[in-house]
């Protein structure tokens, strides 16, 4: 049984992040706990991306600790899985093999590996198209395929970077209440950035605003919204309250950023 006082899914500890003399986070500690899901919103260029790639171990804070499942990351985070804006699927293979392809490099055997994409591809609303290339897919279904691929590995923490930002309204919509079911059904540990408060409030457990860069963590908010969270959700006064209170803050470091820019 998991003890009351196992160390967090991740923790960020004083971390700063230098490139050359601009400085992208400054002093970030943060501790997301086992199955919480936490957005992260800010200005442009706030060093939302940087943390994420930190977390999944691509990159290493200039100074300052991070932890994934209380160790130290030392190169690339096979506990992590990320999800980026642009769908990076393997052009040449076919969904099935999209999908399985994390599931060979485990030695899975072949019928493990294609019985385990079957199951992710019914669970995005895949089916059908197991043979097809990701160039006759949609955007939609291209991200679908990224994601499916992803939970297929199973990882303990999934990173998602803008996922959907580069969709239409409606198939983001389908892809928000999609990826909302599967973390109700398997409770990962999940750390989402996003330029949107309505896909923050409707997505997550907490919500974290970064200041304008260097980033820091301005604001640290329990999103106690109900699920599900539907269009009655969206129109009660808590949800516009919390609305409010994070267009305010994210608002007033987008100003802080530009007129830093200028
Ligand atoms: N590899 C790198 N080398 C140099 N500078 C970098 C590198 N990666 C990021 N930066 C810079 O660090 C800062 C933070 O970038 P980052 O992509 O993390 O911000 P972000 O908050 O994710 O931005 P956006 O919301 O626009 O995606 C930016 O000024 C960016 O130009």
């Amino acid at each position: 049984m998991e003890s009351l006082t196992s160390a967090p899914a991740i923790e960020l500890s004083h971390v700063s992040k230098h490139y050359g003399s601009m400085q992208a986070l400054k002093d970030v500690s943060l501790a997301v706990q086992e199955g919480e899901f936490v957005v992260i919103v800010g200005a442009s260029g706030c060093g939302k991306s940087t943390m994420l790639n930190m977390i999944a171990g691509f990159d290493r804070p200039t100074s300052g600790r991070i932890q994934v499942q209380g160790r130290e990351n030392t190169g690339v985070n096979p506990e992590c899985g990320m999800v980026f804006q642009q769908y990076a699927l393997f052009p040449w293979m076919t969904v099935e093999d999209n999908i399985a392809f994390g599931l060979k490099m485990k030695r899975m055997s072949k019928a493990e590996r294609r019985n385990r994409a079957q199951e992710y591809i019914d669970m995005v609303g895949l089916r059908g198209f197991e043979k097809s290339y990701p160039k006759a897919l949609s955007g939609g279904m291209r991200q679908r395929v990224a994601i499916a691929r992803v939970l297929a590995n199973n990882p303990k923490v999934m990173l998602f970077d803008e996922p959907f930002a580069a969709l239409d309204a409606m198939t983001r919509q389908v892809l928000q209440e999609q990826l909302v079911r599967i973390y109700e059904q398997q409770r990962k540990t999940i750390v989402f950035i996003t330029h949107s408060i309505d896909e923050a409030l409707l997505l997550s457990s907490r919500i974290i605003v970064m200041s304008a860069r260097p980033g820091q963590v301005v604001q640290d908010i329990n999103n106690d919204l109900p699920h599900p969270r539907n269009a009655d959700v969206q129109l009660s006064e808590r949800y516009l309250e919390l609305k409010r209170h994070i267009w305010h803050a994210v608002q007033a470091e987008v100003v802080r950023s530009i007129e830093a820019a200028a």
